[in-house]
């Protein structure tokens, strides 16, 4: 595999804008790693000029799943582990290393790290497990959903 751009998420396909997240410049460089390079918008600020915790977690789960769907695994996030190591500032540019560690049967089993572009300082480190999907996943879910009447 070259290096290809990964596609956004369903989200940010159907309403036809940049990634909501800001994760847009992300590219596969092989098979098991890939490379964001984002900031993180000023519109996610938790404290002064400094990105809220959630728009970290959120930015690692988003860019590690579709990862994994652009390498043809259907999947989602069953766990997701966040180290919140330096404080991340907004508006600024990061990158975002990461990998496919492992897999186990239907499991797999990813790692992230966050860090200011031409740093090699780590900001936050996330480790998770995502499992492929069964066929009927959402049609099992639609169907727990109507049960309950919603
Ligand atoms: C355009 C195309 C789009 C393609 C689709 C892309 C969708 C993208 C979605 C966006 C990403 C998200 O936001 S996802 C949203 C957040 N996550 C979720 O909603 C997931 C909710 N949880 C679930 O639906 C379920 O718990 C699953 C699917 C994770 C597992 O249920 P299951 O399918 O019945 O599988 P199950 O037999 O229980 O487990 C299978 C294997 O995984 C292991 N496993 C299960 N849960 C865990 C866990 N928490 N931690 C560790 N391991 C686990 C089991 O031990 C087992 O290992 P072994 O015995 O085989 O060794």
């Amino acid at each position: 595999m070259t290096a290809d751009l990964v596609s956004p998420c369903r989200g940010c396909q159907m309403s036809r804008t940049p990634c909501r997240f800001g994760a847009d410049d992300f590219v596969a460089l092989s098979e098991t790693a890939a490379r964001v390079r984002l900031a993180c918008p000023a519109a996610f600020e938790g404290g002064p000029r400094v990105a809220h915790g959630g728009w970290t977690a959120a930015v690692f789960d988003d860019v590690l799943g579709r990862f994994l769907v652009h390498t043809g695994v259907k999947s989602v996030t069953a766990t997701l582990t966040v180290d919140y190591l330096l404080p991340v500032p907004v508006e600024q540019p990061l990158e975002i290393h990461l990998e496919i560690a492992a897999r186990e049967g239907r499991r797999n089993h990813l790692t992230g790290v966050l860090r200011l572009q031409g740093s090699d300082r780590d900001l936050a480190v996330a480790r998770g497990v995502w499992v492929e999907l069964r066929p009927g996943h959402f049609e099992r879910h639609q169907a727990r959903m109507a049960e309950l009447g919603t």
